[in-house]
């Protein structure tokens, strides 16, 4: 039977980038009509690396939202950015905020607005890393390594080696969520490994290889980072999404960059995904026969495993077209989300 409804318990997005300014303005409102909550990535610039910088964030996104028309109630978690010298006391201080929910590892150098990351995990971060753990703090990793000489398709994998398997041998009770996984490797890692450890999963990872990037030429707003991969690999992660397994659950890394930043020579990493996030997954879960395994996916295991009470309210999907729209307003200018101009065959009910 085809279902011409479809309820859930309304989701949350446990990765998920809302800028700042203007952009921040121009996206809260498409994920708080989709999510009741999300963890907010701290890659600004300059980076959101101490407590108060994190409570003064999550005002300005309160503030954004309050300007915003119709927007439903959101709840921004907050995270801090991880650098080299983030000292045991600011994660004592981010614990007892309440608003700080975790911290982010972005390896110098790895992505958007990485540059004042870490360059020496354990070498360097140790204190932060051992506070987290008694504090049951989770670190989130953006897990590839940045070697130049490796491979970029292999950086993920490369990265587990490298630094996942020392990272979790040397502090084994960190809770750790690797992040926006494309890879069969990291799946299977995140499924075997002891202890606690869980992954997030993107739409764009679930719905499209590789080759979307090069469909009849060069397609910008398929580039993200880590990059897609193979076929196999995103045939891995639909299994690993649509398995039931608490470990793997919804985190969109919708990361908005202005048209002009995208369509461009040396154009920015990152999928805006914001606007259709949760019709995105809907469509790839159904396509794997999978939609009654969405719920828990999207609304039910990541609240687990951040220990915080699942959602009471609800969120209706709707079997009608969505045409993606061409663009969409930012700030002053546009923003182009995944797919535009493709069409879904899931909406949001009003
Ligand atoms: N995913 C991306 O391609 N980009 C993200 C950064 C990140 O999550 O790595 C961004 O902030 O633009
Ligand atoms: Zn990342
Ligand atoms: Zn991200």
């Amino acid at each position: 039977m085809t279902l011409s409804t479809f309820t859930i318990t309304r989701p949350d997005d446990w990765h998920l980038h809302l800028r700042d300014g203007d952009a921040l303005a121009a996206v809260a409102a498409h994920s708080a009509r989709q999510f009741a909550r999300a963890i907010v990535m701290p890659n600004l610039k300059p980076p959101v690396t101490t407590t108060a910088q994190a409570l003064a964030y999550r005002q300005r996104i309160a503030d954004a939202l309050a300007a915003a028309p119709d927007a439903p109630a959101f709840e921004p978690l907050m995270t801090l950015y991880l650098t080299d010298n983030t000292p045991p006391d600011e994660i004592a201080r981010a614990r007892e905020s309440g608003a700080v929910h975790a911290v982010k590892l972005y390896p110098a150098g790895a992505t958007t607005n990485s540059d004042a990351g870490v360059t020496d995990l354990l070498g360097k971060c140790a204190p932060a890393l051992e506070a987290m753990q008694r504090a049951g703090m989770p670190l989130l990793v953006h897990g590839e390594v940045t070697d130049p000489a490796i491979d970029v398709f292999d950086r993920e994998k490369a990265f587990i080696d490298t630094v996942m398997i020392p990272l979790r041998r040397a502090l084994p009770e960190l809770r750790v969520v690797f992040e926006h996984i494309t890879t069969a490797d990291a799946a299977q890692y995140v499924r075997d490994a002891e202890g606690p450890v869980a992954a997030t999963i993107t739409p764009q990872h679930l719905l499209y290889n590789r080759n979307a990037i090069f469909t009849g030429g060069v397609r910008p707003h398929w580039y993200c980072l880590p990059v897609l991969k193979r076929e196999v690999h995103r045939k891995a992660l639909v299994e690993a999404a649509t398995s039931g397994n608490p470990r793997y659950f919804l985190g969109t890394d919708s990361a908005p960059h202005a048209r002009g930043l995208k369509e461009h020579a040396c154009g920015c990493a990152g999928c805006f995904t914001g606007f259709h996030a949760i019709e995105l997954y809907a469509h790839a879960f159904e396509q794997a026969g999978r939609l009654d395994r969405l719920e828990a996916f999207a609304s039910f295991f990541g609240a687990d495993f951040y220990r915080l009470p699942r959602n009471t309210g609800r969120l209706t999907l709707l079997r009608e077209p969505l045409r993606i729209p061409d663009e969409l307003p930012f700030g002053h200018t546009t923003i182009v989300p995944l797919a535009a101009g493709e069409t879904l065959p899931w909406r949001v009910a009003n």
